[in-house]
């Protein structure tokens, strides 16, 4: 008899903050847990959280978090039913969807397809535009004489930019024609050797875009609602930092517009499970750029505003449970920001820095949410992702949400190691931060840091 009516053991195939966060909600439906740890992670904290786990192998996360096969081999020999993948690692590797069903387990995400199909932004830009939704004009052409036809039509500057990318890796901006041709070449170039796909498209370069976020939530009835948009255009070499709910500039009609559009998506490729809809947006305007199959580390901001629990959510529409929430029982209640708290020296040019935890105390107090995997005595393994817990504040104001993060980073204490904090508290500090007037080039202003 399960002690739940969803699934009785759930394999988390990560590691870190996000695989606790999934147990933590695992344990709250009584549902038992598998960890899957490297040998770098033996001690770490997600496999003290677990009720039983596996070694899968050496630290490289080829050789662990990335090897489907050992990762499937655990879930037989523990018996889990179902398989949740966090973010990055196989989160949005459409194989492992695959494989996972194949092998009778339920993937706790989108399936195969619609994995696939978001992981083409070429496929994914041609079918949004089929579908209505906003999208920055392209073409895919490479050929030297209508790339430049193109150009002249919209416009210079334009962007070369990877289709099986993701993160930056791949985009070329493009100031006039002479510079054309050196520019597809290189995007296709280093599409090939990162994604080992050298497609590439061009499309309109916007100078200082936010970078605006639909949370989507879809079930397997084809239901879909949305929770909210993120704002998230503080970022660093496509690595985002701070994120926040909801947008500060936004609108009731622009919402409507933009929560309306990331449905469409969502509709469009048959999504199930929680899923993000990113916009650029510019003067007015929003464009589709690409969604992403997967729930994301800035889910927090998203939870604090709405007072939901996203990882709850994924576990009951995997089991076949229609969405919990009607739409008109989403609510937007105060404001959230979230710091991502990496172990890197924003003063030496954001170097990863590894190390031992020599002491560690956490803020507290209203409002504020930590998630991490550290604790004093860690030692962080140089070989995985630099982020190493998310701070969250919350509050009624945006202004009140600031100042309480600024609060709660006095009171963060992490020695042993350099981080991101120092960061965090100038950006809090920044008056054009404070008034909302943030862009997807705000920390290359080299005031950001020197406040
Ligand atoms: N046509 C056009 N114009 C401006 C852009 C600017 C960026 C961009 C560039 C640098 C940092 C960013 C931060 C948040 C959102 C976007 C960016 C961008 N991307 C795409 C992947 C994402 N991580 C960065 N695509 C863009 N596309
Ligand atoms: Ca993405």
């Amino acid at each position: 008899m399960s002690k739940n009516e969803y699934f009785d053991k759930v394999l988390v195939a990560n590691r870190g903050e996000i695989a606790i966060r999934v147990m933590r909600a695992c344990r709250e439906m009584g549902i038992e847990t598998v960890a899957v740890y490297s040998e770098a992670d033996a001690n770490a904290l997600h496999v003290k959280y677990a009720d039983e786990a596996f070694l899968i192998g050496a630290a490289h996360p080829t050789k662990s978090y990335l090897n489907m096969d050992r990762i499937l081999e655990v879930a037989e020999m523990a018996g889990a039913d179902a398989i949740h993948p966090g973010y990055g690692f196989l989160a949005e590797k459409a194989a492992f969807s695959a494989a996972v069903k194949k092998a009778g387990f339920t993937f706790i995400g989108p399936s195969e397809a619609t994995i696939k199909m978001m992981g083409s932004k070429l496929d994914s830009k041609q079918a949004m535009h089929d579908a209505g939704v906003p999208v920055l004009p392209w073409t895919q052409s490479t050929d030297h004489d209508e790339a430049k036809a193109f150009a002249e039509s919209i416009g210079y500057p334009v962007i070369v930019k990877a289709s099986a990318g993701g993160g930056g890796i791949g985009m070329t901006i493009v100031n006039n024609e002479a510079e054309l041709d050196e520019a597809i070449a290189k995007s296709s170039r280093t599409a090939a050797s990162a994604f080992g796909d050298s497609t590439v498209f061009i499309e309109k370069y916007l100078a200082k875009p936010r970078h605006i976020e639909v949370q989507v939530f879809a079930d397997s009835k084809g239901d879909v609602i949305h929770m909210y948009e993120r704002e998230c255009s503080i970022q660093r070499r496509h690595q985002k930092l701070i994120e926040e709910a909801p947008c500060p500039i936004m609108t009731d009609e622009l919402r409507e517009r933009m929560t309306q559009s990331a449905m469409t998506v969502a509709k469009t490729c048959n999504y199930e499970n929680a899923g993000t809809v990113e916009f650029l947006y510019d003067s007015g305007n929003y464009y589709f750029m690409e969604m992403n199959t997967r729930l994301q580390v800035e889910h927090t901001v998203t939870e604090l505003i709405t007072g939901l629990d996203m990882v709850r959510m994924q576990i009951q529409v995997a089991a076949g449970e229609p969405l919990p929430y009607a739409q008109d029982q989403i609510t937007c209640r105060g404001h959230a920001i979230e710091c991502r708290v990496n172990a890197e020296d924003p003063m030496n040019n954001f170097q990863a820095d590894a190390g031992k935890i020599s002491r560690y105390r956490s803020p507290g107090g209203p409002g504020i949410r930590i998630d991490s995997c550290i604790h004093a005595g860690y030692s962080i393994p140089p070989l995985y992702d630099s982020m190493i817990a998310k701070l969250c504040a919350r509050a009624m104001t945006r202004e009140e949400t600031v100042a309480r993060m600024r609060r709660a980073l006095t009171e963060y204490v992490i020695i042993g190691v350099k981080t991101t904090l120092p960061l965090h508290y100038a950006v809090m500090n920044n008056p054009e931060f404070i008034a909302g007037n943030t862009h997807t080039h705000f920390l290359q202003d080299p005031t950001i840091t020197q406040s």
